[in-house]
């Protein structure tokens, strides 16, 4: 049997593992630089060729958005690279129709790139990302001068929605609590607005790491990001190579640290973009050992866990990884500071403790994170709510006892298709 997500079976069981892994991996490219690189490639004029490409249904959603928007692709998925012919919006007045799927990048980037143009755009998602917010966004976009139509028959701030722009920029002021993305969407549509763009946070910046990836990736395409401020310019076309997914990195970390057995992962490192490389900073925290390197990790894992309290708001796809990490520690982990990933693919807090309880473990839900109290699994089908990494958190308890089934495993397709080929290589 296939283990690639297209293939999976309704159920699937997770086999323990017989010895302890001793492996190195590097995991498929990250999800958020693929999907920055390809927007700042689309609104760079000449060809861009992007590297180390992810190949998931979040990527395969900005690959459509930034067709639609006017780029040229070629695209080669068994070499990981797309080669991106772009354009500047400002001269793009074809209609344009955008499913952005379940990407909340992809939705959240497109929309204020779409409002570059001078044309009409549609922009819409899978039921799941119509119920996740919009609002500060197509406020944002209206402040700055563009016009957005409220499509949804569920409420304003909500897809569907039209934009139309050339939206002419100047100050805008958005909330960071909900998610950073809305700012990671202007900042990266910023300097081709012709008044620049200037944003002030109403409220705590939430993923913070992820703008500051938002910068690094618009740096690499010429454009410099001053505090938030954005001055008009132009993006140069520039050849790419995307680093590996830290998220995706933390499930097989997690699993040397829960196995005492020893994992690498390859290509990411000291030196990443990403936040979530820290996520084996907690796990060295919880008792297991790691070293680093600019662009290598290994976690061996020592026999002992203990619990930790954490704020996660930085690297909350994390989250419920280390929820099942916590599990298989000897005293309890709190995680907080997380209270916005209940808008996430779904209400991630509520999710997560409903199914180790299923499972007999004590689990409590906090308003803005979770205790988890140390114990055995039982033997458990568990539900993912068609998300990924509650399918990718819950399949890390089997990898130590038995019974352990997930339901729905194709969920991993949003952004890791191959991880159960992955995790069979324990
Ligand atoms: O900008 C990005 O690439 C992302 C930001 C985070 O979202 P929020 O800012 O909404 O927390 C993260 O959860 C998501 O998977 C990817
Ligand atoms: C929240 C996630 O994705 P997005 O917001 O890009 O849909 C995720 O990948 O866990």
């Amino acid at each position: 049997m296939s283990l690639h997500a297209d293939d999976l079976p309704d159920v699937l069981a997770i086999t323990p593992l017989t010895a302890p892994p001793d492996v190195s991996l590097r995991p498929p490219g990250s999800k958020s630089i693929t999907n920055r690189a390809l927007i700042c490639a689309a609104l760079a004029p000449g060809r861009s060729t992007l590297t180390g490409v992810l190949f998931a249904d979040d990527t395969h959603a900005m690959l459509g958005a930034v067709r639609a928007l006017g780029a040229t692709l070629t695209v080669d998925e068994a070499a990981h690279t797309v080669v991106v012919d772009g354009v500047d919006p400002r001269t793009q007045t074809t209609p344009a129709s955008i499913d952005a799927r379940q990407s909340g990048t992809t939705g959240r980037f497109v929309v204020p790139a779409a409002a570059l143009r001078p044309a009409r755009s549609v922009v819409d998602g899978a039921p799941q990302l119509r119920a996740r917010p919009f609002g500060p966004l197509t406020d944002a976009l209206r402040e700055l001068g563009a016009t957005v139509e409220d499509l949804s028959e569920a409420g304003p701030g909500l897809l569907p929605i039209a934009v139309t722009g050339p939206v002419a920029g100047g100050k805008v002021a958005v909330p960071g609590h909900l998610s950073s993305q809305f700012l990671s969407g202007l900042l990266m549509a910023g300097p081709l607005m012709s008044d620049g763009l200037s944003v002030e946070l109403t409220s705590p910046l939430v993923s913070v790491p992820y703008v500051e990836a938002t910068t690094a990736v618009m740096a690499a395409f010429g454009v410099t990001v001053d505090g938030l401020h954005v001055r008009p310019g132009a993006y140069r076309a520039t050849d790419y190579a995307i680093e590996p997914d830290a998220s995706a990195a933390s499930y097989v970390l997690a699993a040397a640290a829960i196995t005492g057995g020893r994992v690498t992962v390859e290509g990411l490192g000291t030196s990443s973009l990403q936040g979530d490389v820290r996520f084996a900073d907690l796990l060295e925290q919880m008792g297991a050992r790691v070293e680093r390197t600019a662009d290598r990790v290994t976690v061996t894992g020592t026999g002992t866990l203990h619990g930790i309290d954490v704020d996660m708001a930085d690297i909350s796809d994390t989250a419920q990884t280390l929820a099942a990490v916590a599990v298989f520690a000897d005293s309890p982990t709190r995680v907080r500071g997380i209270g916005f990933i209940r808008k996430k693919e779904t209400d991630r807090i509520a999710a997560i403790v409903t199914e180790l309880r299923r499972a007999g473990i004590d689990a409590v839900e906090d308003e803005d994170g979770f205790t988890v109290n140390p114990g055995t699994p039982a033997p458990t089908a568990f539900h993912t709510y068609d998300d990924h990494r509650m399918a990718m958190s819950l399949a890390l308890l089997g990898l130590r006892v038995p019974g352990i089934e997930i339901r729905d495993p194709r969920c991993v397709s949003k952004t890791y298709p191959t991880y159960f080929i992955d995790l069979a290589r324990l």
